[in-house]
């Protein structure tokens, strides 16, 4: 691309040698720069992309994007000073892949909890009925059916702009992108236009980086604040009614809000809700009239992403066409999966890492397990160590018994990790076991006839980040080859020193 169409896209404070005609890639990482590329300098969490100046110009970049001008500059090579490297970043991936989010119809999905799961939903529906989509986020990258690795739930704006720019010119024409507060804070957004932003809910999570709740919700609402600014186009913003941070994104957008819930009124709202083992079904109310949705989700947070998914598509679809394509749709992977039904006991994993997320999880277990629960429950090391107690607490509350484990501990001790799980326990049917695999050896040996097992915390994840390393490692894996070898090779059950507590 001709440098300077790209380079009009900065506010620059400096230039120190001279342009060159054209570059043929951008790039934020020295050790994926190329030839006759442009390297952007971004100060992260960990390392300062200054630091790899002399790495970028070796491997053959010919322009350096700069927050702070080195000393001594290399005299082949032009470098460009701005105050925000990583706006600048935005920028030039966006311009550089033709602004590619003004091609596409996004929907934006947020909240604490049910991201992947109501982007999935949306995303299936919309496929269903024959739209070509693209979808971004924790599990996945998906390009009408080409799949590929994501690093995080919201991706870097240069990859974030590049998939964007692949989904283009692969015909794709509505997309969904789960939107981290990490994502909407540090700008890996700037740049995409969404054309409605999904709200799931907001509870305790993150507070390590955001520090409280009031900054959590705020940072959330980005993503609301920033719909709705030109009038020209139709935005809407998908709020849950029966979330009080719903008010304030509804006074911070200037987009059309359309309401979901079950409790509060709602423009969309659940009633006659009907919980089954493997299936779920409710009545919806709606501004133009009533209509009987049966879906094989399970559980009342999944009749909150049921809703939320209506909602986002309701300016595309008659309501009829969405329940239509609903019946046909499975949870995400890792999300209330089940391994074994039932042989002697059941064993599912679930990706609840989150207070509320194992709350009800656990909750819609209890409805149909009348025998005991055992839950093997995880939290990862570094982070937000405020919210392990409240993990415990709920888990010992709702299930029979727990193991206390890790969930990629980093560099933590994993005793530290899971005794701060303990500290919340409302019984003593708990133990702790640091590492991951034996946790759920465990568990599953100790589940007995009717009984199950909830390995919850990493869902599809196949990977368990120790110190700097991610050593694989997937929970459903291990859950059944810990199932073969308590349960199928010797078929006895070792359940009787749990003692039922709920
Ligand atoms: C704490 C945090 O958010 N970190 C994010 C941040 O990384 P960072 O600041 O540590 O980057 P860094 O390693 O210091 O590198 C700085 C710069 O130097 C460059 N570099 C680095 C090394 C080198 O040899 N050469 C080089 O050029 C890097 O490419 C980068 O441009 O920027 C990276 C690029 O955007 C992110 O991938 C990374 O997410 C890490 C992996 C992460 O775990 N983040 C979590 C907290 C997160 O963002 N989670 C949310 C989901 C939350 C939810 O569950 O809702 C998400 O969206 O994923
Ligand atoms: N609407 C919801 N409310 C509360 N909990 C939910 C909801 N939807 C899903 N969950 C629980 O949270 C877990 C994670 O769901 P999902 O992956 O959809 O959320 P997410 O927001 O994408 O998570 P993350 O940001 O960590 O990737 C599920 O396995 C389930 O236990």
């Amino acid at each position: 691309m001709r440098t300077h169409s790209l380079l009009r896209a900065l506010s620059i404070r400096k230039i120190v040698g001279s342009v060159p005609n054209s570059v043929d890639s951008i790039h934020c990482d020295s050790r994926e720069v190329i030839e006759n590329s442009l390297f952007v300098c971004i100060k992260g969490y960990t390392v300062d992309g200054h630091c790899y100046i002399d790495a970028a110009i070796e491997k053959g970049a010919t322009i350096i994007i700069v927050e702070e001008m080195p000393e001594e500059v290399e005299g082949s090579v032009c470098y460009v000073q701005v105050n925000n490297s990583v706006k600048a970043l935005a920028h030039l991936a966006s311009t550089f892949y033709g602004h590619p989010s003004s091609k596409l119809s996004i929907i934006g999905v947020t909240g604490t909890n049910g991201k992947t799961t109501v982007s999935t939903i949306i995303n299936n529906i919309l496929r269903q009925e024959g739209y070509k989509t693209g979808l971004c986020g924790t599990i996945e990258i998906d390009i009408n059916g080409k799949k590929l690795p994501s690093k995080n739930t919201t991706n870097d704006s240069l990859t974030l702009q590049r998939v964007l720019h692949d989904m283009v010119e692969n015909g794709v024409t509505d997309v969904v992108l789960e939107v981290s507060s990490h994502g909407l804070l540090q700008g890996r957004l700037s740049g995409v236009d969404f054309q409605t932003g999904v709200f799931t809910n907001l509870t305790r999570d993150h507070l390590d980086y955001h520090g409280t709740m009031e900054n959590y919700k705020n940072v959330k609402g980005l993503l609301f604040s920033q719909l709705g600014q030109d009038f020209t186009k139709q935005k809407m913003a998908v709020l849950n009614a029966d979330d009080e941070a719903s008010t304030y994104y509804e006074q911070i957008t200037g987009a059309n809000v359309i309401t979901y819930g079950i409790k509060n009124d709602a423009d969309l709202k659940a009633n006659n809700i009907q919980y089954k083992m493997d299936h779920t079904l409710f009545r919806l109310n709606t501004p133009n009239g009533t209509y009987d949705v049966v879906s094989p989700l399970v559980g009342e947070f999944n009749v909150y992403n049921l809703l939320a998914a209506i909602a986002a598509l309701s300016d595309k679809l008659s309501i009829p066409t969405i329940i239509k394509s609903i019946k046909n749709i499975h949870p995400p992977i890792g999300r209330m999966q089940k391994l074994v039904d039932q042989d002697p006991c059941t064993i599912i994993v679930d990706y609840a890492h989150t207070e509320d997320a194992i709350k009800k999880v656990l909750h819609h277990l209890k409805m149909f397990y009348k025998r005991k629960i055992i839950s093997v429950i995880g939290t990862g090391g570094n982070r937000d160590k405020g919210k392990r107690p409240r993990m415990g607490e709920v888990a010992t509350e709702h299930s029979d018994y727990v193991i206390f484990t890790t969930n990629n501990p980093l560099d933590e001790p994993l005793d530290e990790i899971t005794n701060g799980l303990a500290e919340g326990a409302v019984h003593d049917q708990y133990e702790c076991i640091g590492d991951r695999r034996m946790a759920i050896y465990r568990a599953v040996q100790l589940a007995g006839e009717g009984d199950v097992v909830l390995i919850a915390g990493k869902g599809h994840d196949k990977f368990q980040i120790i110190g700097n390393n991610s050593i694989p490692f997937y929970d459903s894996e291990v859950a059944v080859s810990a199932w073969v070898q308590y349960h199928q090779l010797h078929k006895k059950s070792s359940s009787s020193i749990i003692t039922k507590t709920r």
